[in-house]
């Protein structure tokens, strides 16, 4: 099933909007830690943020020995993932998780897991994580995965293509893959682990818009750093001032390492102070986990009841 939200369409190649970019990553860091020391969110705000928070998760399992058995238990998770006994003690309809995120030769399965649910399925491709595979084999990974349903492909780019600068190869490669997506929408793993400053994090965010990515996405998981709040600052500031120059609310999906109902909370700050409420709604926000749902909903259980269960009730998520 495809989003109903509506497409980036990009832009050309514009490296004047990036070339001149400098970000200081002291001041990139202080904003970060500023942020969510001063806000806290408490209480009932605190459970109608995380439940928000689920509504944004993109459920992933993205490991070596992964069986269309642990996929079809996730996307049973995806389609419930809070307890009706939480749900009814909040008043709250049936929820569900943004969409599922799996390797390419998972999605028929977690398609089929998800019929009805109106949960999307999201694939990663082009060779991910490292990307380092000839283009014609990552387009073609695409093609597979949309083929055999995915609604949205999370692509990674060419780390080579920023440490070198070669800015306008990033773009072609990032607007080749996009036109290969068809009608899915397309999310751009930068990797930001592997880009060294934060200033090339800024300009390969901006390439990535202009080449039409619906999504900037942090990292694979599987970088030796993966999503930071400094990191997720600098890529909201290029996509907001991308926003600004355009009118295109491109969307933001932070990835690896997210763990805790903590986490989550700092990055829908981060998203409410640099971008506002708008921006913290499925179609403009994910977090890409495979371990995040656990502590949201025993957090939402300590809501509810008062009191924490163990965190093994929780296994799968
Ligand atoms: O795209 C999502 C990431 O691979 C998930 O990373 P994680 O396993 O650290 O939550």
């Amino acid at each position: 099933m495809i989003p109903d939200f509506p497409r980036m369409t990009g832009t050309p190649f514009t490296p004047a909007d990036f070339d001149a970019v400098r970000v200081n990553r002291t001041a990139a860091e202080r904003r970060a830690a500023s942020l969510t020391a001063r806000r806290s969110v408490k209480k009932e705000w605190q459970a109608a943020w995380l439940l928000r928070a689920v509504t944004c998760i993109d459920l992933t399992t993205l490991a070596g020995d992964d069986t269309p058995g642990r996929v079809a238990r996730l996307c049973a998770k995806a389609r419930a993932p809070l307890r009706p006994d939480l749900l009814d003690a909040l008043g709250l309809e049936p929820m569900t998780v943004g969409a599922v995120c799996v390797y390419p030769t998972m999605v028929p399965h977690a398609v089929r897991a998800l019929e009805g649910s109106g949960v999307p399925v999201a694939s990663v491709a082009t060779g991910f994580p490292a990307g380092l595979t000839p283009l014609p084999l990552r387009l073609e990974e695409i093609r597979y995965a949309v083929g055999e349903g995915a609604a949205e492909i999370d692509i990674v780019i060419t780390r080579e293509h920023v440490l070198t600068g070669r800015w306008s190869a990033l773009y072609d490669e990032i607007a080749a893959m996009r036109a290969v997506c068809g009608a899915a929408h397309m999310k751009a793993i930068l990797a930001t682990g592997d880009l060294k400053t934060l200033s090339n994090v800024y300009r390969a965010s901006m390439v990535a818009m202009q080449a039409g990515a619906d999504f900037i996405k942090t990292s694979t998981g599987k970088e030796n750093v993966n999503a930071t709040l400094p990191v997720s600052l600098t890529m909201l500031r290029a996509l907001r001032d991308f926003q600004a120059r355009t009118g295109q609310k491109v969307g933001f999906k932070p990835a690896g390492g997210l763990k805790t109902a903590k986490d989550a909370l700092a990055w829908l700050i981060l998203m409410k102070e640099e971008l506002g409420t708008r921006h913290m709604m499925p179609d403009l926000f994910r977090i890409g986990a495979s371990s995040l749902l656990g502590d949201i909903e025993r957090q939402i259980e300590h809501h509810v009841t008062g009191r924490y269960s163990a965190a093994n009730r929780h296994a799968l998520a």
